[in-house]
C-alpha cells in the first residue's frame, strides 16, 4: 500500500475507498455569499457567541450522521419531480439545497390525514397546493409532518413556475438532497 493511501486509512480507517472530496464545492463567490448570509441571519453578532443550530428538531440535529446519503438532480427547463413522500427507507429529516435556477416547490397534504391539518375555525382542509419559492442558494429542511404527512412535487411546465404573479425565468437547476438511510435492523 503506498504512504498516502496508509495515511487515508489511518485517517478514515477503511472506509478511505469511499471518500469523495470535491474540490471547490463552493467559489470563492459561493462562500463569501453563505458568510454573508450567515452574517445577516444575525447569529454570531458577539464574540460569545460561537454555535447556531438550524431549524431541525434538536433530537435529528444530534444524531451521528446527521445524513449519510446524498443525491444530486438536475432539472432541465419544463423538467420536474411528480407529488410524493419520500422513502420510508430514509430516516425523518430532509435536506434540500437549490443551486443555479428557481423553482416553486409545491406542498400538499397526503390523502386521509388533511384532518390534522385544521386548525381551529377551518372547515375544510387546505384544497390548494401550498408553493414555496426555491432560490438559486436555499436550504430546505423537512422534518415531521412536513416529511411525513405533506407531498412534495415540482412541476415545471409552463404556468406552474409562478411566483408573486410573475413566470419565473426556467434555466437548469441543479438540487442536492442529503438524507439519512434507516437502519436495517
Ligand atoms: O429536486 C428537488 O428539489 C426535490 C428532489 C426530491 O424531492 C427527491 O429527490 O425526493
Ligand atoms: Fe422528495
Amino acid at each position: 500500500m503506498d504512504a498516502r493511501k496508509e495515511i487515508l486509512r489511518r485517517v478514515f480507517g477503511d472506509s478511505s475507498d469511499r471518500l469523495w472530496l470535491c474540490r471547490d464545492f463552493l467559489s470563492p463567490q459561493n462562500q463569501s455569499s453563505l458568510l454573508t448570509t450567515i452574517q445577516n441571519e444575525g447569529w454570531f453578532t458577539e464574540d460569545s457567541h460561537n454555535q447556531a443550530m438550524s431549524p431541525f428538531p434538536s433530537d435529528l440535529l444530534s444524531r451521528e450522521p446527521l445524513f449519510d446519503q446524498l443525491i444530486l438532480n438536475s432539472y432541465q427547463p419544463g423538467e420536474g419531480i411528480c407529488a410524493h413522500v419520500d422513502l420510508m427507507r430514509f430516516e425523518d429529516g430532509i435536506a434540500i439545497l437549490s443551486l443555479e435556477s428557481s423553482c416553486v416547490m409545491h406542498f400538499s397534504p397526503v390523502e386521509g390525514t388533511s384532518r390534522d391539518f385544521l386548525v381551529d375555525g377551518d372547515k375544510d382542509p387546505p384544497t390548494t397546493k401550498i408553493p414555496v419559492h426555491l432560490t438559486p442558494g436555499s436550504l430546505i429542511l423537512m422534518s415531521g409532518e412536513a416529511r411525513y404527512l405533506w407531498k412534495h412535487e415540482i412541476n415545471r411546465t409552463p404556468g406552474f413556475q409562478k411566483w408573486e404573479g410573475k413566470e419565473l425565468h426556467q434555466k437548469r437547476r441543479i438540487s442536492i438532497t442529503l438524507r439519512k438511510l434507516c437502519q436495517v435492523e
